[in-house]
C-alpha cells in the first residue's frame, strides 16, 4: 500500500534526482509537428514507480539516480521517435553512376516494443541510384539510427528503411536486410540465445531477380 509519506519521499527523491540532472529540465525532443514531446519529468516518475513495484527501495543508494539515468538514456534509446529520414536523406549529391551501392554490416540497436528489451545486430544497405544522386555512406547508417532508436519490430524496421530510401532518396531500387538477436527471446522466455532473426526488404528494380542476387551474394561475402 502507497501511503502519504511514501508519495512525498517519492517527490523528494525525483527533485533531488530532477536538480542533480546535468540535462536540462525542458525536454529538447520534439516531434516536428509539436505534437509529440519527450516528458523526461514523467519517465522519471515512472521509472520510480517501477522501482517500487518490483519489490525494490528506490531510495538505496544505488538507486538513487537511477529515474534520472533512465530518463537521460531514454532519450537516447528513443530519440529516433522525434526524427524523421528526411534529416539524412536530403544531403544528396550527383555522381556519374547509377551502379549499386551497398553499406553492409551497420550496427544497430533497438527496443522491442512488446518488452521493451534490446535487439540487436546489423543492417545491411543496398541501393540503386537515379540520376547518379546518392548520399554520403554515413547517412545510411544514420538511417537506420532514425528507424532504430524508436520501439520497434524487426519487421517494420527493415520495411521503414527500404521505404525511405525509395521515397526520399528516390532510389531506382533497394535491398535492405537485417539480422539480430533479440533479448527477449536469449535472456527470458523462451531463452534461445543462439537464435538469429534474418528480415528483408526489396523495393523497385532490385526485384529483378540477377540484381538481388548480386546483392545477396555481396552481403553473404562478408
Ligand atoms: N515478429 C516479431 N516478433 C517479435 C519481435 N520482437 C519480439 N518479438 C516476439 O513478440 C512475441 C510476443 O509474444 P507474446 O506471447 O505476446 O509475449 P510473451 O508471452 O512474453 O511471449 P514469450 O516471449 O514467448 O514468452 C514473442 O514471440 C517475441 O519473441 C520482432 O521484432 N518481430
Ligand atoms: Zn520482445
Amino acid at each position: 500500500m502507497v501511503t502519504q509519506n511514501d508519495d512525498v519521499a517519492r517527490e523528494t527523491a525525483i527533485e533531488t534526482a530532477t536538480e542533480a540532472a546535468s540535462a536540462p529540465e525542458t525536454s529538447d525532443l520534439v516531434s516536428a509537428d509539436g505534437s509529440r514531446h519527450y516528458d523526461e519529468e514523467g519517465v522519471r516518475r515512472a521509472v520510480y514507480d517501477f522501482l517500487v513495484a518490483i519489490g525494490e527501495d528506490p531510495q538505496r543508494e544505488g538507486l538513487l539516480d537511477t529515474p534520472d539515468r533512465i530518463a537521460r538514456a531514454g532519450k537516447e534509446l528513443f530519440g529516433g521517435l522525434y526524427k524523421s529520414p528526411q534529416e539524412p536523406l536530403s544531403r544528396q549529391f550527383k555522381t556519374d553512376t547509377d551502379e549499386m551501392v551497398l553499406v553492409r554490416d551497420i550496427e544497430l540497436y533497438s527496443v522491442c516494443e512488446h518488452h521493451l528489451m534490446p535487439f540487436h545486430g546489423v543492417a545491411h544497405i543496398a541501393y540503386i541510384p537515379s540520376n547518379g544522386m546518392v548520399v554520403g555512406l554515413s547517412k545510411l547508417a544514420r538511417l537506420v539510427e532514425v528507424y532504430a532508436r524508436r520501439p520497434q519490430v524487426q519487421e517494420r524496421l527493415t520495411k521503414q528503411i527500404a521505404d525511405a530510401l525509395m521515397t526520399e532518396l528516390g532510389a531506382k531500387g533497394c535491398l535492405v536486410v537485417i539480422d539480430c538477436e533479440h533479448l527477449c527471446m536469449s535472456m527470458r522466455g523462451v531463452k534461445k540465445s543462439q537464435a538469429r532473426t534474418t528480415t528483408s526488404a526489396v523495393r523497385g528494380i532490385m526485384k529483378n531477380a540477377a540484381t538481388r542476387a548480386e546483392a545477396m551474394q555481396l552481403i553473404c561475402r562478408g
